[in-house]
């Protein structure tokens, strides 16, 4: 039998390094994952530099390599993805940023870069719309919330530069810092004068916000400022149906993996209490998946929680959830006639608190599948298997290969 059918699953940031308070385990090692290591047992394995080996990749830059999009030939920055995934159609010309809803101190310190992971920015995000003005620049904004303390930023207007810096400093404990030109271009001037801005009248409405002075009287952190990064224009992508002769979908909570899905031809597909934190509806993101792969040759599925861990560097907390995701892959076990992907778009290690450049697991089970002898799914018993190591960018010719559907090197 050859399988019709490929589900890209990739579990956010699951591999980590060794923890200390797991006796030198990763979580993902630490884990009981019953349901992954019958996957394994029942695959090819490896493990991948989704990049290239030691390169930390961004979510961004992982995941258009694993779709088989070169980051140094396709990446404009994140924003314009981000902003996509929200909502905002990016015309060209737009100037697109990732924005984090973060916490100011009275001094003036950011105290946290995620305002105490707050469920939704919606309310803030509609205030700004309604509050920023920047008419005397020429300038329109959009702003439209992500998952939790995420959301997008643009602006639209006549030559704006898409070279320009941030002002999340990326740690704690620091001030915001202006936004800056990385070129002498008007044009990246202007933007820089129109974020800080933009910067400038947020905080004040944020400052204002009622819903910023309740959380403070009920001991929650404010919402106060917005941090933006990765500027950018919308890049141009060789549409993945036309590209890979296969039709496709992604299901993901996060702006920006929808974002980049549909800026390559996937179709984004809404599951209704999905939250991309500990708290979504796995089982939902299952049942939608199971349905998706009926319509479409290829889905792409993202399941983040156990990033969020690793950022916050809760190792145990990362293992409890890579747990509760064991659980709710278990249909996968029944799925015998497609092709599943399974692996993470990155590393996150709980001790780093970020991305670092370790390579993750891989593992690949349906028909034709020459399956090894790994007995577990970690980021060490993979490494062992029938895939030895290969980089992000060799994924999808793979899985192509392995549908019977690519093309002839040669006569
Ligand atoms: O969106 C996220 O989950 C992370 C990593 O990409 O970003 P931040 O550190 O700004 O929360
Ligand atoms: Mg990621």
């Amino acid at each position: 039998m050859t399988a019709q059918k490929i589900l890209l699953l990739v579990l956010d940031g699951i591999a980590d390094r060794p923890c200390e308070v797991l006796d030198g385990k990763t979580p993902l090692q630490a884990a009981a994952t019953p349901v992954l290591d019958r996957l394994a047992q029942e695959s090819v394995c490896g493990i991948m530099d989704t990049i290239a080996p030691g390169i930390r990749p961004g979510s961004d830059t992982a995941h258009l390599s694993l779709l088989g999009y070169p980051p140094e030939r396709y990446y404009t920055g994140r924003g314009p993805l981000e902003a996509e995934g929200c909502g905002i159609r990016m015309e060209a010309g737009m100037i697109g940023f990732r924005g984090n809803f973060g916490s100011l101190d009275s001094n003036g310190t950011i105290i946290d870069r995620r305002a105490g992971r707050i469920a939704s920015t919606a309310p803030f995000c509609d205030a700004i719309r309604e509050g920023v003005d920047l008419s005397s620049f020429g300038v329109e904004l959009f702003i439209e919330p992500g998952a939790g303390h995420r959301a997008a930023v643009a602006f639209r207007g006549e030559g704006l530069g898409a070279n320009v810096t941030s002002n999340d400093p990326k740690h704690e404990h620091l001030p915001p810092l202006p936004i800056r030109p990385m070129t002498d271009a008007g044009s990246d001037l202007h933007t820089a004068e129109v974020a800080n801005e933009f910067l400038r009248q947020s905080q004040e409405i944020l400052f204002d916000h009622p819903l910023n002075k309740q959380r403070i009287a009920d001991g929650l952190l404010p919402a106060n400022i917005v941090l933006i990064r990765g500027a950018g224009i919308m890049g141009r992508f060789e549409p993945f149906p036309e590209k890979w002769k296969i039709t496709g979908s992604v299901i993901s909570a996060a702006a920006l993996i929808s974002g980049i899905g549909s800026a390559v031809g996937l179709e984004p597909v809404q599951v209704p209490g999905i939250t991309g934190s500990a708290d979504s509806d796995l089982n939902a993101k299952i049942a939608y998946t199971e349905k998706e792969l009926d319509r479409k040759d290829f889905v792409l599925l993202n399941i983040k929680g156990a990033d969020e861990f690793g950022h916050d560097g809760k190792p145990l907390l990362k293992r409890d959830f890579i747990e509760v995701i064991d659980s709710a892959l278990a249909p996968l076990l029944e799925w015998h006639d497609i092709i599943i992907a399974i692996c993470a778009d990155h590393t996150t290690p709980c001790s780093v608190m970020d991305h670092s450049g370790d390579p993750v697991p891989i593992i690949i089970r349906g028909p034709g599948v020459r399956v090894d002898s790994v007995a577990a799914f970690d980021e060490l018993c993979t490494a062992g298997g029938g895939l030895s190591r290969i980089r992000g960018g060799d994924l999808m010719p793979i899985l192509v290969d392995l549908i019977n559907r690519s093309e002839k090197y040669g006569a």
